[in-house]
């Protein structure tokens, strides 16, 4: 099952680790990568292990490992690999990096594969394809447009490219598709529409830097009453329809036919999920 808002939480910081299941958020990145310094880099394996074995959490929980080139690959992996999460996200995913953490983790852990560069982009579907515990995918725009050469924008249209075509690959092999982290804090506004933006081109859910960002982003990840009463109304017409043998009619001018029926059936049974509609149709 994929998850709405995904919540970073840096792996040095015991405050925020204790914290994690009461923030709301589907499910944790545990970071060991950037959000962690240089010099904090064993801490911060010791804390979440430390954490991990002591505490159990509902949340279902990832770790976020630094990438193969680096010199803390091998032992996040080690120590990682033994704790109980729902799997491991590998930041600078690549064919090698994702078939190098395969072969090191057991069959009950799953791999979510960060990817964040021009050739992770291109290379996407051999980069998700690499291993079957690939479950997901996430985009990571800050190191991708640093890549890029390209200027970062609350607008992103910089990385339009990256979110379709992650979201293409992502559907393409059945994964979650998770979109990248809306960095401003307190622009809860722009955070809004940068989330409407990932959903819109159908991400499954997004990252998340904040904790203040969960009810927003778990909003926008929602069905909207508009779309939910629409395919209700869609629902009541289809029965006319049927009765009289179409298979394409017409509700409020607008036609519907199969693809448009289904993606009615869809928004009726996330809303039924979420127990804000519970009236569905076949
Ligand atoms: C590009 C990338 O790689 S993104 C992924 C890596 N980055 C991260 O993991 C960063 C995660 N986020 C953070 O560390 C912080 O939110 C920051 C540094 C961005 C901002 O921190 P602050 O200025 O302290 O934020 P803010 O004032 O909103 O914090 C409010 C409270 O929420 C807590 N909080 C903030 N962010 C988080 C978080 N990600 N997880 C858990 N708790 C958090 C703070 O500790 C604070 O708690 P307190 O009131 O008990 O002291
Ligand atoms: O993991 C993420 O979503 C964020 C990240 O590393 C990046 O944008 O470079
Ligand atoms: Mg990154």
């Amino acid at each position: 099952m994929s998850h709405k808002t995904l919540l970073f939480v840096p792996g040095n910081s015991p405050g925020m680790l204790m914290n994690l299941d009461i923030l709301g958020a589907d499910a944790v990145l545990i970071d060991l990568e950037d959000a962690v310094a240089l010099s904090e880099k064993d801490a911060a394996r010791d804390l979440v292990e430390e954490a991990l074995t002591t505490f159990s959490f509902t949340t279902d929980l990832y770790v976020r490992i630094n990438p193969l080139d680096s010199p803390y690959f091998e032992e996040d992996v080690r120590r990682m690999a033994k704790l109980p999460l729902k799997g491991i996200l590998l930041a600078k995913a690549s064919v090698e990096s994702v078939k190098a953490l395969d072969e090191r983790l057991g069959e009950d852990m799953e791999i979510m594969a960060l990817i964040e560069s021009a050739l992770g982009v291109e290379c996407a579907m051999a980069i998700l394809q690499a291993s079957p515990k690939v479950k997901g995918v996430l985009l990571g725009a800050e190191d991708l447009t640093l890549d890029l050469g390209a200027r970062r924008t609350k607008e992103s249209g910089e990385i339009a490219y990256a979110r379709s075509r992650i979201v293409s690959v992502a559907r393409a092999l059945g994964l979650e598709a998770v979109d990248t982290p809306f960095t401003d804090v307190e622009d809860l506004e722009g955070l809004k529409k940068d989330a409407k933006a990932g959903k819109d081109l159908g991400m499954t859910g997004k990252a998340l830097i904040s904790p203040r960002h969960v009810d927003v982003v778990n909003r926008v990840y929602q069905p909207t009453a508009e779309e939910i009463e629409q395919a209700l109304r869609i629902g009541y017409a289809l029965k006319e329809a049927r009765d009289k043998g179409l298979g394409a009619f017409s509700v409020d001018g607008k036609m519907v036919d199969a693809p448009i029926l289904r993606r009615a059936r869809n928004t009726l049974i996330e809303a039924k999920k979420e127990g804000i509609a519970h009236e569905l149709f076949d």
